[in-house]
């Protein structure tokens, strides 16, 4: 096996998955760097989100490699894919799936419960992370108190507030009004770029993948080309990162 780049925190050679025989995934590889913003973009069925499940060790490719922080993923068992998941990754889905009978901070400390620590330490935390992100007035009210924003951003605290080595987000800002998106995307990268935390994003949306340093488009399961993407407006982008690639 021929080890990843030093700098490359996710790295992937010749993916392949199929459902039932059917190919979503054709030999792709990527890598992304610590820190960087990856936009994953390309049309519907092109295999972004089985790209992330990939990446993220909910799918196994078959063939193919991943590997974080140069240790082998695709080798190691179910129980220490879902242990690597629980406490180095964080994932965001394009719907918030918040537990309804939970509270705000409740549902964006959950990740820090299920990890064992403990709960005045886990509710400080949550709550910290929901200021952050605009919404600690959310903190005591149920999902069905919120707006779909404000429930969105409840979910892209929960997946930070674990301080996860990589996000993977999927076309998070999709269900949202035209004027929410970019705000929400906007805090999700400022969030991460601040505390260091690399984000893998799958989205449709040319907007959304200015965000990022750099973009990879997939077309029917197989890479096209990749592009550093533009500076972004406002100052962010690679230099606030104090890893480079
Ligand atoms: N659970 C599944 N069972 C069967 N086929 C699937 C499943 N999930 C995805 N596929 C198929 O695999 C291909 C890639 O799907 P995938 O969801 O990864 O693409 P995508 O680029 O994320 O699409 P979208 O933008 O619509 O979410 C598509 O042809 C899709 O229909």
């Amino acid at each position: 096996m021929v080890a990843p780049p030093d700098n490359d925190v996710l790295w992937a050679r010749g993916l392949h998955y199929s459902y039932n025989g059917s190919p979503a995934l054709t030999g792709v590889s990527v890598g992304v760097r610590e820190c960087e913003i990856l936009a994953v973009t390309g049309p519907r069925g092109a295999g972004k989100t089985t790209l992330l499940k990939c990446l993220s060790g909910q799918l196994l490719a078959d063939p193919g490699e991943v590997w974080f922080n140069s240790a082998p993923v695709h080798t190691l068992s179910r129980s220490a894919r879902e242990r690597l998941r629980r406490e180095r990754f964080g994932w965001i889905d394009t719907e918030p799936h918040l537990v309804p009978e939970l509270t705000g901070w409740e549902n964006a400390a959950l990740p820090l419960l299920a990890r064992g620590i403990g709960h005045r330490a886990a509710k400080r935390t949550a709550g910290e992370w929901l200021e952050r992100l605009d919404v600690g007035d959310c903190a005591r009210k149920r999902p069905a108190a919120l707006t779909q924003a404000q429930r969105q951003r409840v979910a892209i605290a929960r997946a930070l507030a674990g301080e996860p080595t990589v996000v993977f987000a999927d076309e998070p800002t999709a269900p949202l009004h035209t004027a929410d998106r970019a705000q929400v995307l906007r805090t999700l990268t400022t969030a991460a770029r601040s505390h260091q935390i690399t984000v893998v994003l799958a989205t449709l949306d040319e907007e959304n993948a200015a965000l990022a340093d750099r973009t990879v488009t997939l077309v029917d399961g197989r890479r096209g080309g990749a592009i550093p993407a533009p500076e972004a407006p406002g100052g962010e982008g690679r230099a606030a990162c104090s890893v480079s690639a």
